[in-house]
């Protein structure tokens, strides 16, 4: 399947008029309203209504909405999930999922709401229970609409007292596991926040890696870096050039009966053909 580009996933608070408005004029792939750690208890309904009034009012373009509401056990949540899902953004960001049950039950609460058929679920991975149990999260897709997984760093660093250390080895067994399970099961898995938004040259750093590791996007706290990580996350002009060769040589009529063949000097398999595709899709070329 070919998704949709997620590279950039800029979060904004949801008690933020002023950068909720902006986001209409950024060039992020998702905005995500937040309503969770990002809003203080005294600004939670207000938030609410504000970001309600934004996925109404729309002028967002292309850009994918997402809203991340309060966890379970909060004072927050029936209101959050009732009023969120009615408004219909493109999905709902569950905070702190720890179970495919959280899944489902997220997926119940939304559709008792009246959400639309085009918004789906996106489940925070940030708890020790969550990393340990993410592929049963992942599988929730079979029974719910998750399409996408995102990391919380700062979350997992305090709750396993992990640190947020340049090259992050604390953390690379536990977001390979992550990539492993969405492509088993079929949704995005976006990397997570680089708190520092000054420091370019680190978030660039940071995203190449998460890109590598086989992630779909970073998620993002400032505009700052939404270039950044767009540039790290499309395919380059050489990766698309690359791309439509394999393509043009694999669907040749008179090349049906190839399996193997080289393109400048480098073996390539039928195998890499859906990759290929993949790579133009997400580029935008025909
Ligand atoms: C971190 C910030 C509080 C910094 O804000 P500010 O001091 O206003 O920054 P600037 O003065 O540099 O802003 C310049 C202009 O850009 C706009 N702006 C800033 N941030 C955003 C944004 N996120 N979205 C849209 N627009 C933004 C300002 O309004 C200025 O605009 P202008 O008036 O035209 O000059 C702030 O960046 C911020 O609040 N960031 C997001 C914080 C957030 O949402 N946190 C929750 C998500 S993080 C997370 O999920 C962690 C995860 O759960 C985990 O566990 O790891
Ligand atoms: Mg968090």
């Amino acid at each position: 399947m070919i998704s949709r580009p997620r590279r950039s996933v800029l979060a904004m608070p949801g008690s933020n008029a002023r950068a909720l408005e902006k986001g209409k004029t950024l060039a992020a792939d998702v905005l995500m309203f937040e309503l969770e750690d990002g809003v203080a208890e005294a600004a939670k309904e207000a938030a609410r209504e504000q970001v309600v009034a934004a996925v109404k009012g729309g002028g967002y373009g292309s850009r994918e909405i997402v809203v991340r509401v309060n966890v379970f056990d909060s004072p927050w949540y029936a209101a959050d999930i009732a009023a969120v899902a009615a408004a219909g953004p493109d999905a709902i960001v569950v905070p702190k999922a720890n179970s495919r049950d959280d899944i489902l039950r997220a997926a119940r609460d939304m559709k008792a709401a009246g959400a639309p058929a085009h918004t789906t679920l996106w489940a925070m991975i940030e708890t020790p229970r969550a990393l340990f149990d993410i592929e049963k999260i992942a599988s929730a897709t079979q029974e719910a609409p998750l399409s996408a997984m995102m990391l919380g760093p700062n979350d997992i660093a305090k709750s396993t007292r992990a640190r947020l250390t340049p090259g992050r080895p604390a953390l690379v067994a536990w977001l390979s596991a992550s990539v492993l399970a969405a492509r088993l099961h079929n949704v995005d898995i976006i990397d997570g926040i680089y708190n520092d938004f000054n420091d370019l040259e680190g978030l660039r750093r940071e995203a190449e890696q998460g890109r590598d590791l086989g992630m779909d996007g970073k998620m993002l706290i400032h505009p700052g870096q939404i270039a950044t990580v767009n540039e790290v996350f499309a395919p380059s002009p050489a990766e698309i050039e690359f791309a439509r060769k394999i393509v043009e040589l694999f669907d040749a009529p008179e090349n049906t009966a190839i399996g193997v063949a080289q393109i400048d000097g480098r073996m390539v398999e039928r195998l890499h053909l859906d990759g290929a595709r993949r790579t133009l899709a997400l580029s935008g070329a025909p």
